[in-house]
Order: structure tokens, then C-alpha cells, then sequence
């Protein structure tokens, strides 16, 4: 069995300067209690929190949200009203914050990048043939170029999941290291695209070698896929990001994306994290949360909270 108690740089060269090496570090892992998992999993989003820590954790998650528009369809008055919305959630309420970031296509970045000027809201962009993955490595790079040149300020690429699943690490590792590379101070978020990885060791396994390529961020999916972001995938990455950090000394940050659509949603993810990986987690700077349609029922139960009632349907716009 790997042990990762004392993953120092030397250690880290060393599993890392080969595939075998990465293979067999990999594949040393614990292997996850599946069962377990769920289980835990399962009570930690039954469990229930106090009206004080429901009104922290609903601005908190409004917050931690990557307000995101991924669809063919979108246009630049799309992008701009996003933005609008990014910048002030809650039109009637001063206090409301900012999400964290606005996700969009690349060639879309300089629209989000004009309309968030001062905000303090990010412009993160896909990136490296998303949502598949599937092009060459030069396209993949150049496309990440291209994205911070435009003003990216975080870059969310997709791993090659045929490669993962052929059990070819290195030239996933080698990817995401180039990748890292050409993103200059932009954060890099790796999307391990669960739902297509099978198994939670995958998930695991997928994790430590974003991490150990040099990840800011883990992001479970592309939206694309379903199962998306599952609360016993997000447990196993948060177990994944709390050892790293014991192992290394270098914190990563959590982004469960796709299908969170609802409050109650948002606050199990917040739960778990703050759980599993710990109090250091619960900012922006660590943690996100990946959503197209998340943010109305938030800021209809925060609202709810603050008022004792739901805003009427005037008071929220349509997600
Ligand atoms: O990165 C974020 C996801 O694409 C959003 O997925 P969603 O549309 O299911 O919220």
C-alpha cells in the first residue's frame, strides 16, 4: 500500500518522473470502502444545522458560486447579464455578496472580462477541447494560451479520460503539467470528469495525479455527464485534497460542478466539505461551487431566512 505520509519533493520527482512510477504510487492508494463511502455520505446530508449556520452557509454559498454558462447557444447579452448578476446577486439588498466567478466558452472571456471590470468577481474559462477532452495536445494548449490572453483568471481544463482509463498516468500528468505551465498566474482547475472514471479508486487515483501535476483546484464534472457532482465522489476528493495537504504541505481547492440545483444542494456540499476536508476550505480561495441554475433558489431562501418570506417571483430573475 502507497504510503503518502512523507511526500517530500524528492519523493514527489521520484513518483513523478515516470510512468511506472506514477503507476505504481496510484495504484498503492487505499483502495475506497465503497460502502463506507456512501454511507457516510449519506449522513453527513441528512445532517441538520441551526438557523444561524443556515444563514451563514447560504451566503457562504453564494459565495463559493462559479456562476456558469457552458451551451452552444450562448451569446454575448447572455454573458453580460450573467455578469450583471454575478456582480449583484440581490439587487434589493446591499448586504448580498458577489459569486466567486463567471465560467464561460473561451472566445466568450473578453465579453466577461469587460463586464466584471471591478468587480472583484473572477473570469474563469474552459478550456483544452472541453467538454470532451478530446483533441490534440497543441490545440489544448493553445487554446489555454488564448483563454489567458483574453483575460482568464482561472482556467478549467478537462483530463484526458481515455488516456486515465488505458492506464496511460504519465501522459495524463505530462497534460496537465503543460497545461499548468502555459497558465502563467491563472489558477488551473482539473476536471476528472467522475462520471466517466467508473470506480471511486479512479476517482481517488484521478485526484492525487491532478494534484500531484500541480492542480490549484479538483473539479468532479464538465456538466456534460451524468452522474455529476455526487456527494460520495465529492467525500472521496475532499479525503483526497485534506491528505494531500498532510502529505505535501500544499493546499487544493474543491469544485463539485453539474447538477446542483438547489439551497439544500449547496449547504450538503458545504457540510461534507467543512467535514471531510476541514474549516480551511470554506472560502472562495478553496472551494467552489460549479452552477448554471444554483444561484435563484439560494438567494430565494436566503431571502426567506432574512425576511421570515419568499421574495415574490419580481424579485429574483430567471436562472
Ligand atoms: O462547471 C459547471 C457545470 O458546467 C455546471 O453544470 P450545471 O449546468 O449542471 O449546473
Amino acid at each position: 500500500m502507497t504510503t503518502t505520509a512523507d511526500l517530500g519533493p524528492e519523493r514527489v520527482a521520484d513518483i513523478t518522473s515516470s510512468d511506472a512510477g506514477l503507476r505504481r504510487f496510484l495504484a498503492g492508494l487505499p483502495g475506497v470502502d465503497q460502502v463506507g463511502a456512501e454511507a457516510r455520505a449519506a449522513r453527513l446530508a441528512t445532517r441538520s444545522i441551526k438557523s444561524a449556520a443556515k444563514v451563514f452557509a447560504l451566503d457562504l454559498a453564494v459565495r463559493l458560486i462559479d456562476l456558469t454558462t457552458l451551451e452552444g447557444q450562448d451569446t454575448p447579452g447572455k454573458v453580460r447579464a450573467l455578469c450583471a448578476k454575478a456582480r449583484r446577486p440581490d439587487p434589493t439588498d446591499p448586504r448580498c455578496p458577489s459569486v466567486a466567478a463567471v465560467c464561460v466558452y473561451p472566445d466568450l472571456v473578453p465579453v466577461a472580462r469587460e463586464a466584471l471590470a471591478g468587480s472583484g468577481v473572477k473570469v474563469a474559462s474552459v478550456a483544452t477541447a472541453f467538454p470532451s477532452g478530446r483533441s490534440m495536445r497543441e490545440v489544448k494548449l493553445r487554446e489555454t494560451v488564448a483563454a489567458v490572453e483574453a483575460g482568464a483568471d482561472e482556467i478549467d481544463m478537462v483530463i484526458d479520460r481515455g488516456a486515465f482509463l488505458a492506464g496511460r498516468y504519465g501522459q495524463v500528468y505530462d497534460e496537465i503539467v503543460a497545461v499548468k505551465q502555459v497558465c502563467g498566474s491563472a489558477r488551473l482547475k482539473v476536471i476528472l470528469e467522475t462520471g466517466e472514471l467508473a470506480t471511486y479508486d479512479n476517482v481517488r487515483r484521478a485526484s492525487w495525479l491532478a494534484m500531484l501535476a500541480g492542480a490549484d483546484f479538483i473539479k468532479t464534472s464538465t456538466g456534460k455527464v451524468t452522474p455529476a457532482a455526487t456527494l460520495p465522489v465529492m467525500l472521496v476528493m475532499a479525503q483526497a485534497v485534506r491528505d494531500f495537504r498532510a502529505a505535501t504541505g500544499r493546499q487544493v481547492g474543491l469544485k463539485p460542478a453539474g447538477g446542483i440545483r438547489t439551497a439544500k444542494d449547496a449547504i450538503r456540499h458545504i457540510v461534507l466539505v467543512h467535514e471531510i476536508a476541514g474549516d480551511d476550505w470554506l472560502d472562495p480561495h478553496w472551494f467552489r461551487l460549479g452552477a448554471s441554475s444554483l444561484l435563484n433558489d439560494v438567494l430565494m431562501q436566503r431571502s426567506r431566512m432574512r425576511t421570515g418570506r419568499y421574495a415574490g417571483s419580481d424579485h429574483v430573475s430567471l436562472d
